[in-house]
């Protein structure tokens, strides 16, 4: 479970570029609950996903997950607790790393110990029993270096990878953004398969309103540093892709130039 009360983050204090990027946001999310977030640019989705992630420092309010305070915590403290997948393939893993070095360090997140004892025979095979999963051919390539691999199936491992420590969290950030449509699709089912099999308490940024309406339990619109839209169950499944837009209208007070963009 995470249980955020009354976050305040403000970037720059008492520069002239000052900016409160949160406003005092409140939100409970029941463990095992998948939840999509919206938000024009600058909203402050990134900045929330960086205070559970330990990223962002709040100026103000608490984080907790489970039962632990983990407000002042840096990421390292809560590394064995979040999980996180980034928008760029390139930044959760190690390129230079192989596939199995990347699934060894990430499933010994947390710990102290070193990627020669991560390794060991039985490991191996559980490792590529994970990656058979994906259906991607890849468990045969387990000594290849990730940098080989294309986007999509970085994402496919990144996600894997994401599941191994035992972390109770999981933060999506934009993580199918930079993919093809097809690879898109692909990686989201993927998500839902692993977020619902392993009941991961999961909170997704996306700029896509049919991605953030199709997935997950729940979808909250920021604006502003606000939490101005909360729906879940039936108020949510009777929501349409158009209304979301007509509300990022409202919000923004002019015409979305890009809406294909939202749909997609
Ligand atoms: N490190 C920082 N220093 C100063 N200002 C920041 C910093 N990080 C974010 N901001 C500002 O805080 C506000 C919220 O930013 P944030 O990145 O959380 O928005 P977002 O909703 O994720 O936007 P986008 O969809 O464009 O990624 C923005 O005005 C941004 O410019």
């Amino acid at each position: 479970m995470i249980s955020v009360k009354d976050i305040k983050v403000v970037f720059g204090r008492g520069t002239p570029l000052q900016k409160q990027a949160l406003n005092g946001v409140s939100l409970t999310i029941e463990q095992g609950s998948f939840v999509t977030v919206i938000g024009s640019n600058g909203a402050g989705k990134s900045t929330l996903l960086g205070v559970l992630a330990g990223d962002v420092l709040p100026s103000e309010g608490s984080v907790l997950i489970g039962k632990t305070d983990v407000t002042r915590k840096s990421t390292a403290g809560r590394a064995g607790m979040v999980a996180r997948v980034f928008q760029d393939p390139l930044t959760g893993s190690c390129g230079a790393l192989s596939i199995e070095e990347n699934l060894a360090l990430a499933a010994r997140r947390g710990e102290k110990r070193g990627l020669a004892s991560a390794l060991g025979g039985s490991r191996r095979d559980y490792f590529r029993e994970r990656i058979a999963e994906l259906n991607l051919g890849l468990e045969n390539r387990l000594k290849d270096r990730m940098d080989l691999l294309s986007g999509g199936q970085r994402q496919a491992v990144s996600l894997v990878m994401a599941t191994l420590a035992g972390s109770e969290v999981l933060l999506l950030d934009e993580h199918t953004a930079a993919l093809d449509p097809g690879m898109a699709e692909f990686v989201m089912n993927l998500t839902q398969k692993i977020v619902s099999e392993r009941k991961l308490t999961t909170m997704m940024v996306t700029h896509s309103m049919r991605q953030a309406l199709d997935y997950g339990h729940r979808t909250i619109m920021l604006h502003g540093g606000e939490i101005v839209l909360d729906v879940a169950g039936d108020n949510r499944k009777n929501l349409q892709v158009e209304d979301l837009i007509a509300m990022f209208r409202k919000m923004r007070g002019q015409t979305l130039d890009d809406d294909a963009l939202l749909i997609g």
